[in-house]
């Protein structure tokens, strides 16, 4: 570690090329931080915008070790001892840089003020102060402009309108292996309703073989198909599942696409292709019978058969 003894001329002009940064032994927080921030007006540097309030005039560097964005400022902890600062100052004399940076470990606030608000040059200067260290760790972090441009991606990004889909009747319960009696099923549809919930996808017209707990598709949609006020879907992965559905009362469906070859085959017994064949011939016998089609690719992720989905599949 450089000290600053040792720190020569052609180090420290060189150093002034980059970035100035002073590293000052951290003691108790509430001393020295409350200098650094009020002194160093540290929360008004362009890119150190998120350093918190750790008590009223000092401030609190979160542990560990953490650097701040390049700009004309940083912020950072150096080898767990040392608050490495790169400060925005436009000294032309090093020397007096240097005393500046030495007397900043004095607690002579007001040398503080005048040498460190912000200026529009860099001046590098890497002064290292090795005094006794409290056992604290503390790095600050920068939210700058990279997490505020995140942000306002992600909301600008958000929908102005999400529809919640309840599929428990269905999804929740076609692989219970304890077969759900009818009426229990049909119970917890009139449950989910009463809920407020607004769409319901209630059961499955599948091969019984595959999915025995929805056997019971047409019992369950026979209870249900007077209901108003609440749309009740049916998953129907092929033409016949559609016009079992539609014989018996469905005034919604919904497909699923599987976006990995293995789910598709061992979920529906095929391709995606074939599976995308099939859903064409179910989507246009529903819009002959003008019902809604509810579908998208199925995120197998989630599900046992994790796979790692090339997004050109997707
Ligand atoms: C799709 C099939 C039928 C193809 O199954 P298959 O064996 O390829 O088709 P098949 O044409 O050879 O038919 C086999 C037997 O099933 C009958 N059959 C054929 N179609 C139907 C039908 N619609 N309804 C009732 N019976 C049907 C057909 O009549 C025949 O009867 P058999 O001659 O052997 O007596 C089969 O693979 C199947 O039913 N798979 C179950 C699909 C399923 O429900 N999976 C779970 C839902 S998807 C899921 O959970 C993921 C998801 C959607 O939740 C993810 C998410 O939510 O994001």
């Amino acid at each position: 570690m450089l000290n600053p003894k040792v720190l020569s001329k052609g180090v420290l002009s060189t150093a002034c090329l980059a970035r100035s940064s002073i590293s000052v032994p951290l003691f108790t927080l509430n001393s020295l931080m409350c200098i650094i921030e009020e002194h160093m007006c540290i929360q008004n540097l362009q890119s150190i915008d998120r350093i918190q309030s750790f008590t009223s005039t000092g401030y609190s560097l979160r542990e560990g070790m953490s650097s701040m964005a390049s700009g004309s400022t940083s912020l950072k902890l150096f080898k767990n001892k040392y608050l490495h600062f790169t400060l925005p100052t436009n000294f032309r004399d090093e020397d007096a840089a240097r005393r500046k940076l030495q007397d900043f470990s004095q607690p002579q606030h007001s040398i503080l003020r005048s040498s460190f608000l912000g200026r529009s040059q860099t001046l590098s200067h890497s002064v290292f102060y090795p005094w006794l260290l409290h056992s604290h760790q503390y790095s600050s972090y920068n939210n700058g402009k990279e997490l505020s441009d995140l942000a306002s991606k992600v909301l600008n990004g958000l929908p102005k309108f999400v529809k919640i889909v309840e599929v428990g009747p269905r999804d929740g319960l076609q692989n219970e292996k304890d077969i759900v009696p009818t009426n229990v099923k049909i119970e917890l549809i009139r449950r989910l309703i009463a809920s407020g919930l607004p769409v319901i996808e209630a059961t499955s017209f599948v091969s019984p073989k595959w999915v025995p707990q929805l056997a019971d598709a047409k019992d369950v949609m026979e209870a249900i198909r007077e209901i108003k006020g609440v749309s009740l879907p049916v998953l129907t992965p092929n033409l016949k599942g559609f016009e079992a559905a539609v014989a018996n009362g469905a005034k919604e469906i919904s497909v699923f696409a599987s976006s990995s070859e293995s789910f598709s085959k061992s979920n529906i017994n095929c391709s995606i292709n074939d599976s995308l064949a099939r859903y064409r011939e179910v989507t246009l016998a529903a819009e002959k019978h003008s019902i809604p089609v509810r579908g998208g690719p199925r995120w197998e992720v989630a599900l046992r058969m994790s796979v790692f989905l090339e997004e050109s599949t997707l």
